[in-house]
């Protein structure tokens, strides 16, 4: 999905939570900034990704128990931000993370330090915490936003749904999810909209 489409989309989303875009330009700006003479280039995720069976973890509390039922060999596995933890600690490092640096970074710097590409996404609430790219390799930047040098738009939103897009855009042959819930009861309201947003955003891409 290219910017075009994809900004109809996005403006919806601001509307529904009442956020700024002008916020989400900014931290895009500042990413752009720090990443400057050291972000990976984005084909690093096509060689990863194109072809393969690719593995989605989202970090719903099902995940443990999904992954008991999976072959995890068979795939190339992504994981949505906080869902890294689950996967190291059961021996696993993930291919890539797709993070906005609010899950638990010392194990996402662990798992970048062992080989995971970090997918890094700016936006309007964690541009206070974009100065941890500085301590990562092999980092490529994300935006909601219009995309900038070093900061790319693959589509999607939430980590989750980021995973996702960013696995269609580098041409994977096939798309699991494992740790999805979206409906799940136990989360905060806002959470609770991402996740909406999350289901539908995916349901667009994936079948
Ligand atoms: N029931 C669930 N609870 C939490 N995350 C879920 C759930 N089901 C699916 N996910 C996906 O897992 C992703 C990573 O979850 P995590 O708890 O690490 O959230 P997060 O990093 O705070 O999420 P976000 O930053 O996207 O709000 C989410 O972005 C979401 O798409
Ligand atoms: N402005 C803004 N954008 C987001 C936010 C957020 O909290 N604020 N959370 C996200 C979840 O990955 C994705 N995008
Ligand atoms: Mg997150």
């Amino acid at each position: 999905m290219n910017f075009k489409q994809w900004e109809p989309i996005y403006e919806e989303i601001l509307r529904d939570f009442g956020w700024s875009r002008t916020k989400d330009e900014e931290a895009a700006r500042l990413l752009s900034n720090l990443l400057s003479g050291k972000a990976a280039d984005p084909s690093i995720l096509k060689e990863k990704l194109h072809g393969k069976d690719v593995l989605v973890c989202g970090n719903a509390p099902v995940l443990s128990d999904d992954l008991d039922k999976i072959d995890t060999n068979r795939y190339v596995i992504i994981a949505a931000d906080g869902a890294t933890s689950v996967l190291l600690r059961r021996g696993i490092i993930p291919d890539v993370i797709v993070t906005d640096l609010d899950g638990y970074i010392p194990d996402e710097i662990e798992a970048n330090r062992r080989g995971a590409i970090m997918v890094v996404h700016a936006h309007g609430h964690n541009m206070d915490k974009l100065g941890i790219v500085k301590t990562l390799s092999n980092v490529i930047g994300t935006t909601q936003s219009a995309p900038l040098s070093n900061v790319h738009n693959f589509g999607g939103f939430s980590d989750g749904d980021r995973c996702v897009f960013l696995a269609r855009a580098s041409g994977a042959r096939s798309i699991r999810l494992a740790g999805f819930y979206f409906e799940d009861e136990n989360v905060g309201d806002i959470k609770k909209k991402k996740l909406r947003w999350a289901r539908r955003l995916i349901a667009m891409i994936h079948q």
